[in-house]
């Protein structure tokens, strides 16, 4: 199974009378790493929660699979959760992963399953521990560990790599080249460009609507990045410097 093609097209969204996207056209090419960059506020979590059919938009969004439909996962920016929950990481995953009753063990294969994921965000040594007991780059690396969980087709994630530290970073790294020799399609919002830069076959600027689309290299000049994040002078001054320091070397 390859991953789909996903099509915006004049797409649009509004919720409590504020209109949050306006006419977005976009294409994910099957089996593109595609980022999606912008300024806080620009829309790009709204566009992921209509892709998942969580928010109610205007215009056509299709996910075009190559055969039967395949597997969608989701990694959302945070986790909220009760951290009083008396909840291992292992139960917490087979909760949010099997198709059996919470109340019932895991079955061996979906045990093995959690297992293997965990091993492979690199918390294997942490399945036993209390989920309220993880700190914010575990609990990503947790909601990671259940997108892959069946594998998946198509992978959509919102800012993974916020909390993460070097090993994480390089452990999501590995995860998203191994996605990606699978064939499948991942759409990735994301604020590190160097990161994008890295591992991303295409990215689009992302501000209400579509402000530029293309090869990383070609899209993410210094010019771009001044006028992407710059919202008061100050403020854009200090952002961009962070951002083409960030951006690294090639710029
Ligand atoms: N239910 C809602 N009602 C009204 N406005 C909303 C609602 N949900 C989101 N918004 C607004 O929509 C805008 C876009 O939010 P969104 O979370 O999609 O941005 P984003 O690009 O993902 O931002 P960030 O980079 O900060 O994560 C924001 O101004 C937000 O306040």
């Amino acid at each position: 199974m390859t991953g789909p093609r996903v099509s915006f097209l004049g797409a649009g969204l509004t919720l409590g009378g504020a209109e949050i996207l306006r006419g977005v056209d976009l294409e994910i090419a099957a089996g593109y790493v595609h980022a999606i960059v912008g300024p806080n506020g620009g829309g790009k979590s709204s566009l992921v929660r209509a892709l998942l059919g969580q928010a109610p938009h205007s215009g056509e969004i299709a996910i075009d699979w190559p055969g039967a439909p395949g597997v969608t996962a989701y990694v959302p920016q945070a986790l909220d959760f009760d951290r009083g929950l008396p909840m291992t990481v292992t139960d917490a995953l087979a909760a949010m992963t099997a198709r059996r009753p919470a109340f019932l063990r895991p079955a061996a294969r979906d045990r093995d399953a959690i297992v293997s994921a965990l091993a492979r965000v690199g918390m294997a040594e942490k399945a036993g521990r209390l989920v309220g007991a993880l700190s914010g780059g575990e609990r990503q690396r947790a909601l990671m560990a259940q997108a892959l969980i069946p594998e998946p087709d198509l992978l959509v994630l919102d800012e993974p790599m916020a909390a993460l530290d070097e090993a994480g970073v390089a452990a999501f790294e590995t995860l998203i080249a191994e996605l990606k020799a699978r064939g499948a399609t991942v759409l990735w919002i994301e604020h590190d460009l160097a990161a994008v830069r890295r591992l991303a076959d295409r990215v689009t600027g992302l501000n209400r609507s579509v402000l530029f689309d293309g090869p990383p290299a070609a899209e993410l000049t210094p010019e771009r990045l001044l006028t992407l994040f710059s919202h008061h002078p100050a403020a854009a001054a200090r952002t961009s410097v962070a951002a083409l320091r960030r951006a690294g070397s090639g710029l």
